[in-house]
């Protein structure tokens, strides 16, 4: 038996959202329909012919609505498994009839925490009777369809009208079933964990017991980090937004893994600033990152820090991307375009290029949510590295060799520590009129990475500043910066040799400050 006939269904929702088309297909095709309060209220005021449930439990729902369904006329018509005898035998001794069909949505935990309830009422909106009529459905998926999402129901009515469904689709259902269950469980042990129930660690550190976040997929991708790895984007069922992996694409080839990363990283280095920025990345390192009046001279100048680079890079913005920027990008080969949006004109211009990936992503709300980093066994959990320290503003900083910087030298100050957050593993990032001019990053010391940034700023080092993600552990790569032509540095300080290190900014004359702040970044 693969099939199993819809006579009787129970309809028990929160979310009304096609109810009544739900209930007129199902009565169209003869189904009894059994329904809680409101449910049933809502399809008896547009004559879908219904029995209240507590017609069945005999029982009034009660305490607020606490107890509705909770009750074995309603469990055992759920649970009792069609192809044993003695089921069926039961059934029929207690009267019971038995559901072809559960369709339930739970009440709105995870929005009610969001919306900054009290917890009284985010207590009320733990749904109970629900999760239970569905796991009930789904485990009994032998002889009972369950369904939880309102995007279903034209095929539950088709199901209704041609016999059922197929064991192998209440199979389906039934998973999807139980995923939604333990969503909705996760959200709410997170929640008393974190907000509600602290441990006392949780409440000394803001670290619960136990963090989960469901993940749905949202896409296979070709292949991983290299082809011959299997790979695949998961959406975060988080509150707090979809960010990157719910992207819209509005052009272009299917987005990669390495894609997905180095937009992601793109994203992060737009959004450290708030006047127009963009941020060109390739291998999730920048090869250019600036700001300016608009976005399109954002864009020119970031791509002029190191156009050899920039070729097949991953470009974010953090305005709408404008003509002017779109005509500027259509000349150079781009993977990707991320940005909150496009103006007129922009998509047509970019679209001339038809290998070119446009995204449009809402801005990042950034400290939201930890960082998560996956580990043999384990994941480790960080808040994250917003730019908000006190090392962060320039009005804190230490001023600890050579004159004060001026404005606008201290302007470029300012944004070269901005960027260089943006910059992997042993960051140097040299700064001129607010742009990146020369980056040096992904070596295993300082000093290789100042040779580096040198090396890509050319001529530009001369006149430029420059930031030190880390403080310098030695005069060295100090030195390596001053003595290209660097005129002002700005870095956490901390290292046992900071005498060292200011003796020699003084030697070259040069300004030094430190911050206080790090922001190492691997
Ligand atoms: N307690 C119960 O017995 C119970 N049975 C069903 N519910 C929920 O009540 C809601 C539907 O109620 P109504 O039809 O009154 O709008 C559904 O979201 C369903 O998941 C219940 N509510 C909460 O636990």
């Amino acid at each position: 038996m693969t099939q199993q006939p819809i006579r009787r269904a129970l309809i028990s929702v929160y979310d009304k959202t096609g109810l009544e088309e739900l209930g007129y297909g199902l009565a169209e095709a003869g189904v009894e329909i059994v329904s809680t309060g409101s449910t049933a209220a809502r399809l008896a005021a547009v004559d879908v012919p219904v029995t209240p449930v507590e017609d069945v439990t005999g029982f009034p729902e009660c305490l607020e609505g606490r107890v509705k369904t909770l009750h074995p006329a309603v469990h055992a018509g759920i649970l009792a498994d069609r192809t044993k005898d003695d089921h069926r035998a039961t059934l029929e001794e207690l009267g019971i009839a038995a559901f072809d069909l559960v369709v339930v949505n739970l009440y709105p935990f995870s929005a009610t925490v969001a919306s900054g309830a009290s917890p009284e009422e985010c207590i009320e909106k733990i749904d109970i009777g629900g999760p239970a009529m569905v796991r009930s459905a789904a485990k009994n998926h032998g002889s009972v369809a369950v369904v939880v999402d309102p995007a279903r129901y034209d095929e539950v009515i088709e199901a209704a009208r041609s016999g059922g469904f197929p064991l192998e689709q209440r199979k389906r259902l039934a998973a999807q079933a139980f995923a939604h269950t333990a969503a909705y469980d996760a959200a709410v042990a997170g929640w008393f964990a974190s907000a509600y129930a602290p441990d006392d660690t949780a409440a000394e550190t803001g670290w619960p017991e136990f963090h989960a976040t469901a993940y749905r997929r949202a896409a296979t991708l070709r292949y991983g980090e290299n082809p011959h790895q299997r790979a695949a984007l998961y959406r975060s069922d988080d509150p707090a937004g979809p960010g990157l992996a719910g992207a819209e694409q509005l052009h272009g080839k299917e987005m990669s893994y390495n894609n997905y990363v180095d937009a992601d990283s793109a994203l992060r280095a737009a959004y450290d600033f708030a006047e127009p920025c963009v941020a060109i990345i390739k291998h999730a390192n920048p090869c250019g990152i600036a700001v300016g009046g608009g976005i399109a001279e954002a864009h020119a100048k970031a791509h002029a820090c190191d156009p050899v680079s920039a070729f097949g890079g991953v470009i974010a913005a953090n305005r709408p991307v404008s003509a002017a920027m779109a005509e500027q990008v259509a000349d150079v080969f781009t993977e990707v375009l991320v940005a909150p949006g496009f103006e007129a004109g922009a998509v047509d211009v970019l679209t001339r290029k038809k290998n070119i990936r446009l995204l449009v992503v809402a801005p990042p709300d950034r400290g939201a949510r930890p960082e998560a980093r996956a580990i043999s066994g384990g994941t480790l959990l960080q808040s994250a590295d917003a730019v908000d320290a006190p090392g962060d503003d320039p009005a804190n900083w230490e001023l600890r060799a050579g004159a004060a910087a001026d404005d606008a030298t201290l302007a470029d100050l300012e944004f070269a520590w901005r960027a260089v957050r943006a910059v992997k593993s042993n960051a140097i990032l040299l700064a001129a009129d607010r742009a990146t001019v020369g980056v040096g990053m992904g070596q295993v010391n300082r000093v290789d990475s100042a040779r580096l940034a040198v090396t890509r700023a050319g001529d530009r080092v001369q006149g430029s500043v420059a930031a030190s993600d880390a403080f310098f552990p030695f005069a060295d790569g100090l030195e390596v910066l001053t003595g290209a032509g660097v005129r002002a540095v700005v870095q956490p300080g901390g290292s046992v040799r900071d005498e060292e290190v200011v003796a020699a900014a003084e030697r070259a004359g040069a300004t030094l400050y430190f911050t206080g702040t790090r922001h190492f970044f691997h």
